[in-house]
């Protein structure tokens, strides 16, 4: 079983404006589009479009429209219930870029949140798989990450974290501490890779734009050495790197029409677990999370892809050893 957990969950608002994001301007909605969203329940989507077991944990008062809009497409969910709404993060789409403007999520009481944990911590079992996902509602501590990997570690279950900011830095100050913090896996960006080691993270991705991934690779070797043993580092459009006990590698990502790029690393993530559920080696494990995460810009909003959306990609993506 592949559980997710998504200690702040979402609605995704995605409008498409008539015309370029001016700031100061008016402008008006060409497409309004609501869909669930928030890191985890978008890996959880990619699970369950690829077949395998999975559950989504997190927050949400009943009636909250973030459950009726999973309970329409059968996404299983287990939640555990507070006062406040899920909150409703935008996204702006023009014929340039796309802009996120997310909102904190409302304040949990200690209640709320020992309730949702305690919806997780029943849930895992020895030899699960757990993806920790996203930002903290307020209310959480910035160190739940790093508490909660513990306690899942304990239990005997495989844990990843995809996180950035405050509960990022959070836990890389545990992991220089305390190796019982580490999980197994970590996805961080370039950016974030840098925040968790120490590094310029815009050096790192500037140097492996110029096909220079020694940074990197000494980046996540670092965390190796404190005990992750796997390392996805997303680079975007230009793919991603993975280091792994075998080896590391980088795979360049497939042309791909770009529609939207929210969710993408996600599907990323879902990508990885779906190769490492089904056995795959580390160079097939990246280029299955490189052609998810390209199969997920050319689709619209926060829109995870099935499996034969993510085949054509698949076959162009190549990983390649790096020295
Ligand atoms: O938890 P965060 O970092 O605010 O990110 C949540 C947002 O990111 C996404 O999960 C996409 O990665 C959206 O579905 C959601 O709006």
């Amino acid at each position: 079983m592949i559980i997710t957990f998504t200690p702040n969950p979402s609605l995704d608002r995605t409008v498409t404006l008539n015309a370029p994001l001016a700031p100061g301007g008016v402008h008006r909605i060409e497409i309004d589009q609501i869909q669930p969203g928030g890191k985890g329940i978008n890996v959880a989507f990619g699970l369950q479009r690829a077949g395998l077991d999975t559950l989504a944990i997190f927050q949400a008062a009943q009636g909250d429209p973030l459950l009726d809009l999973l309970a329409e497409v059968g996404l299983p969910v287990r939640t555990s219930p507070i006062r406040g709404r899920v909150r409703t993060n935008i996204t702006l789409l023009d014929s340039n870029a796309t802009t996120k403007i997310n909102e904190p999520g409302e304040k949990l009481s200690v209640v709320e949140i020992a309730g949702v944990e305690a919806a997780l911590l029943n849930a895992v079992g020895p030899g699960d798989t757990v993806m920790l996902s996203g930002s903290l509602a307020p209310g959480f501590e910035v160190r739940e990450y790093a508490k909660l990997v513990r306690k899942i570690r304990h239990v005997g279950a495989w844990v990843g974290v995809d996180t950035s900011e405050a509960p990022l830095l959070a836990l890389a100050r545990e992991l220089r501490e305390d190796e019982a913090a580490a999980p197994n896996f970590l996805k961080p960006n370039a950016e974030e890779l840098g925040q968790l080691t120490g590094r310029d993270g815009r050096d790192l991705e500037a140097a492996a734009g110029r096909g220079d991934f020694a940074g990197l690779r000494e980046a996540a070797l670092d965390l190796q050495k404190r005990g992750v043993s796997d390392v996805l580092v997303t680079l975007g459009g230009a793919g991603a790197m993975l280091a792994t006990a075998e080896g590391v590698w980088f795979c360049q990502a497939p042309d791909a029409p770009v529609i939207s790029t929210v969710g993408a690393g996600d599907c990323s993530t879902a990508g990885y677990l779906i190769g490492r559920a089904q056995g795959m080696a580390g160079p097939e494990r990246l280029a299955l999370a490189v052609a998810y995460g390209s199969a997920a810009v050319s689709l619209p909003g926060t829109t995870t892809p099935h499996p034969n959306q993510v085949e054509p990609f698949l076959r162009l993506a190549r990983s390649q050893p790096v020295a």
